[in-house]
């Protein structure tokens, strides 16, 4: 349907594992549809188990693995398979990657404002070192951050909280539409997780860029999202609006996940 950002329509993808005579498949993702408007950005979060298929729907949404079966597109376009180079260039700006450790997203011998001059240069427009230094700037104070906090350091001179959020800043610099972010939090200290988490609250409302959320942590999950799916061994056991999903889970799965984050006295760490 025209008017979706992003559509899996009956999604999936299996590897074959093993030699030639003990080759067996494994359905890493059975089955998976949903649909992002443009007009109506949001946090789409995926919850699973180790193994339960998040990561191999966000490769397929970025375009790193095509689908074994059914339809992802783009604004209307297969993703698996763009063709011009402008195809290729536009999803490029439009989908960005947030990974799980920042630390590996960055050369640790490389300083981190040449990393968003040079983005600022090839996905931001910018034609010279001046637009390049606006642009950097420009998306490193949406998360918090300016180009002179930045400029001259190197990644391990920085939290993990602080380098994520210039991994962020690095994705704004190309004005992304979808932001695809695979356990974003999971390395980041504690105490610095719901800055983050915030942090795309301000993108989805300030910015207009959709969310997929990849995450183990339930709580963050029910504090920023709007839609939500459960997946357990490739497919979808849960689906719905967040806080329907998380204050009455109908699934046994997704109850047990909800048991799993009770609080020791056993106060939800949510309520509805
Ligand atoms: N390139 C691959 N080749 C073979 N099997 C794969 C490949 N990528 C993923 N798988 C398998 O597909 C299944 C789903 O993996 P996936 O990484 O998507 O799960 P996940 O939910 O993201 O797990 P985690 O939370 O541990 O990252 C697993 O059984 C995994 O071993």
């Amino acid at each position: 349907m025209s008017g979706d950002l992003l559509r899996l329509d009956h999604v999936s993808k299996t590897f074959t594992r093993g030699g030639f005579f003990t080759s067996r498949k494994v359905e890493a993702v059975k089955d998976l549809s949903f649909a992002i408007r443009q007009d109506r950005p949001e946090i789409f979060t995926i919850i699973g188990e180790s193994g339960s298929g998040k990561s191999t729907t966000a490769r397929m949404i970025l375009g790193v693995e095509r689908p074994t079966a059914g339809a992802l597109t783009f604004n209307g376009l297969d993703v698996g398979a763009l063709r011009t180079r402008e195809d290729r260039m536009r999803f490029m700006h439009a989908v960005q990657p947030i990974f799980q450790n920042p630390f590996e997203a960055f050369n640790p011998l490389k300083r981190l404002d040449r990393y968003l001059l040079l983005t600022a240069r090839r996905f931001g427009g910018a034609t010279d070192e001046a637009g390049a230094e606006r642009l950097a700037d420009e998306a490193l104070r949406k998360v918090g951050l300016s180009l002179a906090e930045v400029k001259g350091r190197f990644p391990h001179e920085l939290s993990g909280g602080q380098l994520q959020r210039v991994a962020i800043a690095r994705a704004l610099v190309s004005s992304p539409k979808l932001i695809v972010a695979d356990e974003p939090v999971s390395m980041v200290d504690a105490s610095l997780r719901m800055a983050i988490v915030t942090l795309f609250k301000a993108l989805r409302d300030d910015l207009g860029i959709s969310i997929i959320y990849i995450t183990h942590d339930l709580a963050t999950a029910y504090s920023i999202s709007d839609r939500i799916i459960i997946m357990q061994k490739g497919a979808v056991v849960e689906a719905g609006e967040a806080r329907a999903v998380l204050a009455a889970p109908q699934h046994p799965y997704s109850r047990q996940l909800r048991e799993a984050v009770l609080t020791p006295d056993a106060t939800p760490a949510f309520s509805a």
